[in-house]
């Protein structure tokens, strides 16, 4: 079964970092785009769109699932369904406030995974990161700090060690949840 591998986590805990490391060396996951009202940084691969051509694509159903976070709008096509029907693997930075929306569009075949690193590096990680200003970044970590105990269910990988250490843990999960 095609399976959507749907990383969660703080802004700043290294989801798209992980998620390029993981294209790098495993081309044959399906690495998602984001459709983002905000340009793209350095470490994503996203689309910036207006927030107009956001409201229009959404109304006119192009997003499997879309979110608003830090007054800005985030959206995954309909064509990562498309994807999945070639029975592939793809992976997504996705919102935990989203995961309900994307258990109902996904059911079964969704693979939700929690990506953590103490609050101390998350700010140092934005800081570095200078995508934000250091309000935005504070504001974040105010985000956060409210979901930071959500989804204990969740299987996790902890991202504060080396991208590689990382990946190799997501493998494991991956390969334990996904490969008959
Ligand atoms: N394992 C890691 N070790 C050190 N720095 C990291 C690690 N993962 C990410 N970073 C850095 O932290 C910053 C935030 O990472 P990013 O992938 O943009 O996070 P997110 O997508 O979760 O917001 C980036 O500057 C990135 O280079
Ligand atoms: O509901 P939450 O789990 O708090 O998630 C809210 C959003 O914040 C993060 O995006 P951000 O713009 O910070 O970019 P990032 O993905 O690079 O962190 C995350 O990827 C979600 O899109």
């Amino acid at each position: 079964m095609a399976r959507l591998v749907y990383l969660m986590g703080a802004s700043g805990v290294g989801k798209d970092t992980l998620l390029a490391t993981a294209r790098n060396r495993y081309p044959e996951w399906l690495v998602a785009h984001r459709y983002i009202t905000r340009e793209s940084g350095a470490s994503e691969n996203s689309i910036a769109l207006s927030a107009e051509e956001f409201a229009v694509r959404r109304r006119a159903g192009l997003f499997c699932l879309s979110w608003e976070a830090h007054g800005l709008s985030y959206g995954l096509g309909i064509e990562l369904e498309a994807w999945l029907g070639c029975e592939t693997m793809v992976l997504v930075n996705g919102s935990r406030r989203a995961l309900p929306d994307a258990c109902r569009r996904f059911g079964e075949r969704l693979l939700p995974i929690l990506i953590t690193a103490p609050e101390g590096l998350l700010r140092q990680r934005l800081l570095a990161r200078g995508r934000e200003t250091p309000e935005a970044i504070e504001a974040r970590l105010v985000r956060h700090r409210q979901l930071a105990t959500a989804l204990p269910e969740v299987p996790r990988v902890d991202n504060a060690g080396t991208p590689a250490a990382s990946l190799a843990a997501l493998a494991r999960l991956v390969t334990a949840r996904c490969v008959p």
